[in-house]
């Protein structure tokens, strides 16, 4: 899916939010890479949902610039299936119809590959009802993968999971960004989830990012070793009390920039053929990065 993996598929700048006089985001830059994975965390109601809705191109910035590469879906906390289509109709749902010189049936069998890869190869011709919540949650990211994405947003994709399901959930999709290699932002209150997934953690609080870390833990990052590593604990730690569950450290906030340098290779040009279902009406300001 990509070439390098260094790729920069969001680039956001100055950028700038606001409903009637409450200012949401102020200021926002962020730079993410094909094949990186950015988790974002904050108190409820700081703007995370609002800038994944920015970055998806369904709301417009007041000021800045919000670019992103074509392919861009959003996961969500509730796995959002037509109820009346079995699971491979949901999951190759407004998938373009296989064009002159594409081989018959070609969604269908991205379709079929996708629900395989997700660990659910087999119940194509399933309704949604009979699914558990994690199945369900499954077919939603299948739907994902199947559009080949180069930025994934994901909405709090795990909220609705219990513990058991969350984990392995928590596994496959670190699993499936790993070979398929699109930008990720990962919004979620779970600080230990976004240690375990990302290569970089920010913390949203008054408009702004007031944490931004790298996290350099080796992968694949299993629940246990993720949450006994002592770097693991010491940027859980540092995570929780800036999100005010424990005393502040008093560690200074490392700037966006020294943590993700600024690139100067952007993504190609894509042929756009699967355009996401949920961005097909881009505000006339919102960029492409091409
Ligand atoms: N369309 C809108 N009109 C007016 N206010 C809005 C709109 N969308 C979001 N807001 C406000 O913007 C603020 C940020 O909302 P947002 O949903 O982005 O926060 P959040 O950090 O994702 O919250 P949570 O963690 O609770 O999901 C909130 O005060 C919310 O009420």
């Amino acid at each position: 899916m990509t070439r390098d993996g260094h790729e920069v598929a969001v680039r956001v700048r100055g950028l700038r939010k606001a409903f009637g006089a409450k200012t949401v985001l102020d200021g926002i830059d962020l730079e993410v890479r094909r094949g990186e994975f950015f988790a974002l965390l904050g108190p409820s109601g700081t703007g995370k949902t609002t800038l994944l809705r920015l970055l998806a191109g369904l709301e417009r910035p007041d000021a800045g610039t919000v670019l992103t590469a074509p392919r861009v879906t959003t996961v969500y906390q509730e796995p959002r299936l037509v109820v009346a289509r079995r699971v491979l109709a949901n999951v190759t749902l407004g998938l373009p119809r296989p064009t002159r010189g594409s081989s018959r049936g070609s969604s269908r069998d991205r379709g079929v590959r996708a629900l395989a890869e997700v660990g659910l190869g087999g119940r194509e011709r399933a309704w949604p009802a009979t699914l558990s919540g994690g199945e369900a949650q499954r077919v939603a990211l299948a739907r994902a993968l199947v559009r080949d994405p180069q930025v994934l947003l994901l909405d709090e994709p795990f909220a609705a999971l219990d513990a058991l399901t969350r984990l392995q959930a928590q596994d496959l999709v670190a699993e499936l960004c790993a070979r398929h290699r699109p930008a990720v932002v990962l919004v979620t209150h779970d600080v230990d989830e976004a240690v375990r997934l990302a290569d970089r953690v920010a913390v949203l609080d008054g408009g702004a990012f007031v944490v931004d870390r790298a996290i350099e833990l080796p992968r694949p990052r299993g629940a246990s070793s993720a949450a006994s590593d002592p770097a693991a604990l010491e940027h859980r730690r540092e995570l929780l009390a800036r999100l005010g569950v424990s005393p502040p450290s008093g560690q200074a906030v490392v700037p966006s920039d020294q943590v993700a340098p600024p690139s100067d290779q952007v993504a190609p040009p894509s042929d756009r053929d699967d355009p996401p279902s949920d961005r097909a009406d881009l505000p006339a300001d919102r960029g492409v990065i091409a």
